[in-house]
């Protein structure tokens, strides 16, 4: 609502803040109702003192810069933010559907069926040729970072390892290796032909419900990244193989681009497709 441009002045008095959403590493996430629009919104509260422990206040105004200036339908919006002297809280889009790898998980073999699949991988490629166009990269999408909106629409939440391209990353890599391309592992100086591996890790794992390098210690994971060859279970389809493997190059300019993903015969076929995947309904809110 035009009420809610991110330069107005906003304050924890003009929010009712209901139920935890989701704990982060840095802070937490809370249901939250603007009082006088009565606009439901999640708030993400940030302490500080955290913050500049962890040498990351560059990173949170680049999320801030960054998702603020986004619009997408499969971006997660950031209406504003404030702070107090204690923490700093980001006014985020509310998404119904919750974290993504939830409803996967929740999936016979958890895992999709390729229509579903095929939405999903449509969804996060429109939403990054996007950010692409804007000269954005987000280089941390992996199943953590993705909502759901109204009818299982994938939302992409979470910029704070977003950069401009071209980037050499100087922050250590925490967290899982597993979405990452050999460059970035690598140390090497990247751009956003990062985010394109990470949709083919990620269209693997919608089928197949693990992402293809997993193994067990973050050395043989790393070893994977660098040199294994990609192998699928028989239930996947060929266009799904055809698909990942044109999309899982270790040289970049050899990725399949943004634009032939969307075209891909296999995504073009299964995204107009009925998925029979089962919805997080008990969480679904009334009316
Ligand atoms: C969970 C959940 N269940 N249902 C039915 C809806 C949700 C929901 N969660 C969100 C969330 C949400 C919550 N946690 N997280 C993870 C997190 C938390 C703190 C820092 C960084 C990342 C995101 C958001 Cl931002 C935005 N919208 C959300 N909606």
């Amino acid at each position: 609502p035009a009420s809610q441009s991110s330069s107005k002045r906003w304050t924890l008095e003009n929010f009712d803040i209901g139920r935890g959403l989701g704990k982060g590493k840095f802070g937490q996430v809370y249901l939250a109702r603007e009082k006088s629009s009565r606009f439901v919104v999640a708030i993400k509260v940030l302490f500080k003192n955290q913050i500049k422990e962890a040498k990351v206040d560059h990173q949170l105004r680049r999320e801030i810069e960054i998702q603020s200036h986004l619009r997408h339908p499969n971006i997660l919006r950031m209406f504003g933010y404030f702070h107090d002297d204690a923490r700093v809280y980001l006014i985020l889009e509310y998404a119904p559907g919750g974290e993504l790898y939830r409803l996967m998980k929740k999936q016979p073999n958890q895992r999709f069926d390729e229509p579903m699949a095929a939405k999903l991988i449509a969804q996060l490629t429109d939403a990054l040729i996007y950010c692409h166009s804007k000269n954005v990269i987000h280089r941390d999408i992996k199943p953590e970072n993705l909502l759901l909106g109204a009818g299982n629409s994938l939302k992409i939440a979470d910029f704070g390892w977003s950069v401009h391209a071209p980037s050499s990353r100087r922050d250590t890599v925490c967290g899982t290796l597993d979405y990452l391309p050999p460059e970035m592992i690598a140390g090497q100086t990247h751009d956003e032909k990062v985010d394109i591996w990470s949709v083919g890790i990620l269209s693997y794992e919608f089928l197949v419900g693990k992402p293809p390098f997993e193994a067990k210690d973050y050395d043989a994971t790393y070893s994977n990244i660098l040199q294994a060859p990609v192998r699928f279970p028989s239930h996947v389809s060929d266009g799904a193989k055809d698909l990942i493997i044109k999309i899982l190059q270790r040289k970049p300019n050899r990725r399949l681009p943004l634009a032939d993903i969307l075209a891909h015969e296999w995504v073009v076929k299964f995204s107009k497709e009925a998925s029979n995947v089962i919805i997080n309904s008990s969480e679904q809110p009334s009316g």
